[in-house]
């Protein structure tokens, strides 16, 4: 478990151009130590920012996209192709604009009529599935594992004082009535969200300063649930100068 690092941009603009050179620099590396790099991608409106921004860069031509693992942190429950689903979202802004080998991108399950429950144990087994002898609570450990924040302090579906926030024996699940429309989704669970060597927020804005502040400063993670996921190298706040404005003084 480490300490929280935070790193204040300019602007929205500036935190999304920083984060995709990091992310970009991060699966070179990776690369480079001749591993496959495994990377949780998110939704929202700054990590559109960031995923357009790696596709658009020069540097996205030093990394071999066909050998770059996909997963994902949540998923909005609904059909395949919805523009609302984060899989849909993510396809736009970058994967379908890198040459990613199908084979190793790991949507979440779309809603078929199979139900919430079945799905997150489908994505619960693919994950366990990519486990290598090492790996520990259901899930291949990642490389970088990438997290929005919402004013509630939410992360992936994980919403302040829901039952999700309890749950220790299974790294997917199917969330109902979220605060956030639509009201079903799929989340990875904590232990799930603690298996990555680098956990990055990437939270713009002022009306994220709050929860921000709370988090960085250890709230309770039932109460403000981005507190929670910690990375095992590092856990790194990736700021605008509006979402660090309540960041406790150290
Ligand atoms: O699942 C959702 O409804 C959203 O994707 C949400 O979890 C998002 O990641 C944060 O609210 C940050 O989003 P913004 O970057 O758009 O503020």
């Amino acid at each position: 478990m480490t300490s929280p690092t935070t790193l204040v941009h300019r602007d929205a603009e500036a935190l999304a151009h920083a984060v995709a050179a990091r992310l970009l620099t991060r699966l070179a590396d990776v690369q480079s130590e001749g591993r496959i790099p495994r990377l949780v991608l998110t939704g929202g409106r700054v990590a559109a920012v960031v995923y357009r921004a790696v596709a658009e860069s020069p540097a996205a031509s030093a990394i071999d996209w066909s050998r770059v693992e996909v997963w994902w942190g949540d998923e909005r429950f609904l059909p395949a192709g919805d523009p609302d689903r984060n899989e849909t979202q993510n396809r736009d802004a970058l994967l379908s604009k890198v040459a990613v080998d199908p084979a190793r991108v790991h949507p979440m399950p779309a809603d078929t009529g199979q139900g919430a429950e079945a799905a997150a144990s489908a994505y619960a087994e693919e994950l366990a599935a990519a486990m290598g002898p090492d790996d520990v609570d259901g899930v291949p450990t990642f490389d970088v594992l990438m997290l929005g924040v919402g004013p509630d302090g939410h992360m992936a579906s994980l919403f302040p004082g829901h039952e999700g926030l309890r749950v220790a024996d299974r790294a997917a699940i199917a969330v109902h009535d979220s605060p956030k429309p639509p009201p079903t989704r799929i989340s990875l669970t904590f232990p799930a969200l603690n298996r990555s060597h680098e956990v990055w927020f990437v939270v713009s804005g002022a009306d994220k300063a709050k929860a921000v502040g709370l988090a960085v400063g250890g709230a309770d993670r039932t109460e403000i649930p981005s507190a929670g996921p910690k990375g095992l190298d590092r856990t790194l706040w990736l700021l605008d100068e509006a979402a660090a404005a309540e960041i406790p003084a150290r």
